[in-house]
């Protein structure tokens, strides 16, 4: 029995199966777990095997059902061949979760062709390689959902402009194959988090730790996001609930672009939702409580 508490019904996803990229990690992690508590069958992408493995075993310990597909999303290569293993073992395809992903900070005057490639590479072909051959050798000829995450980068941020560029890709990606691939019955959706309390805040350089700090200062709800709320977005729309919504993008970044500096944010607002995960990452740069 997981003690995983999700928002949704019981068995929602009884008999399906779903591809989570970046899944041993972060939101991937909690997404793969939230979406194994409704009973669907998990496929864990990414690069590092032992943290897919972690994963795996702590699903499996909590009731659920779930198998690891270690690959690097750049690779057309070893993308289709975990496609191909995800059908060889479970059969079936019915969702995946575009999750993999990230960057370094860096102004663009400081980035060169190679650091700018490696993050788009990570960050917009990687996610079309895996949606690509997901449609292919499944979702073309049985329906689907597909679900991108990208950033909440709008109007640019500075430090991060090669990863801002390929999550506009993204978008437009989200947008163009959600209208290519409606005729077979696949939708295709985004996520766009804000910032979100995850493992993937301890991956920044020590000289960023106040900046980080400081980051619920700008945003309305007055407070960083969790791993839950994002799952649960993803979740949403991987869910019949959301059976007539197709290339949209979900913000989930408790208004943060609407942020005006001349108006003080909420402060010390509890997060409803801290609960939902009680094995979520506690990033260390945010300190305790
Ligand atoms: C801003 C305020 C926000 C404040 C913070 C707010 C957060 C914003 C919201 C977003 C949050 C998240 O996404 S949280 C998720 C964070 N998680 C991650 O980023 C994990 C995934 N990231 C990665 O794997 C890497 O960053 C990535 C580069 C994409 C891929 O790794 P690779 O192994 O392929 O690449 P590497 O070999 O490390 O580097 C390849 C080249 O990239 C360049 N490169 C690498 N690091 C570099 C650096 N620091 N400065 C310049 N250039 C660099 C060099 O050219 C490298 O080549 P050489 O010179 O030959 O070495
Ligand atoms: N946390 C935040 O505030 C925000 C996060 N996001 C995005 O959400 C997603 C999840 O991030 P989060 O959980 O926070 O951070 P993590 O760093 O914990 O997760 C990123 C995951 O992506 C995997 N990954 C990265 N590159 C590749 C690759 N080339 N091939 C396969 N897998 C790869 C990593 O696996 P491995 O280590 O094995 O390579 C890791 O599990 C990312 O796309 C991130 O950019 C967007 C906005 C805000």
């Amino acid at each position: 029995m997981s003690s995983y508490r999700s928002a949704f019904r019981p068995g929602l996803f009884d008999g399906q199966v779903v591809i989570v990229t970046g899944g041993g990690s972060g939101i991937g992690r909690c997404t793969a777990h939230e979406l194994a508590s409704l009973g669907a069958k998990v496929a864990l992408l990414g690069r590092n095997p032992d943290k897919l493995e972690t994963v795996r075993a702590e699903i499996e310990g909590e009731g659920g059902e779930a198998a690891c597909f270690p690959l690097d999303i750049r690779e057309e290569p070893a993308v289709e061949a975990a496609v191909a293993a995800v059908l060889a073992r479970f059969g079936r395809i019915d969702g995946l979760v575009n999750n993999a992903g990230g960057q370094f900070p860096a102004p663009l005057a400081a980035i060169n062709q190679k650091g700018w490639e490696a993050v788009v590479r990570t960050n917009l072909t990687g996610g079309f390689l895996v949606a690509r051959a997901c449609f292919i050798q499944w979702m073309a000829d049985h329906g689907g959902s597909i679900v991108n995450i990208v950033a909440d980068m709008w109007n640019g941020m500075p430090g991060m402009g090669h990863s801002g560029a390929a999550r506009a890709g993204m978008v437009n990606f989200t947008e163009t194959a959600a209208f290519e691939w409606a005729g077979c019955a696949v939708r295709v959706n985004a996520v766009a988090p804000g910032w979100i309390a995850s493992s993937g805040m301890d991956r920044y350089p020590p000289h960023m730790r106040d900046i980080i700090r400081g980051l619920a200062e700008h945003v309305p709800l007055g407070r960083l996001g969790l791993e839950a709320e994002v799952a649960a977005a993803i979740t949403f729309l991987l869910s019949p609930a959301a059976a007539f919504i197709s290339g949209t993008t979900l913000r989930v970044d408790g208004a943060a672009p609407n942020f005006k500096p001349h108006w003080p944010a909420a402060k010390g607002k509890p997060a409803p939702e801290w609960d939902a995960f009680p094995l979520a990452s506690k990033p260390s740069v945010l300190g305790e409580g």
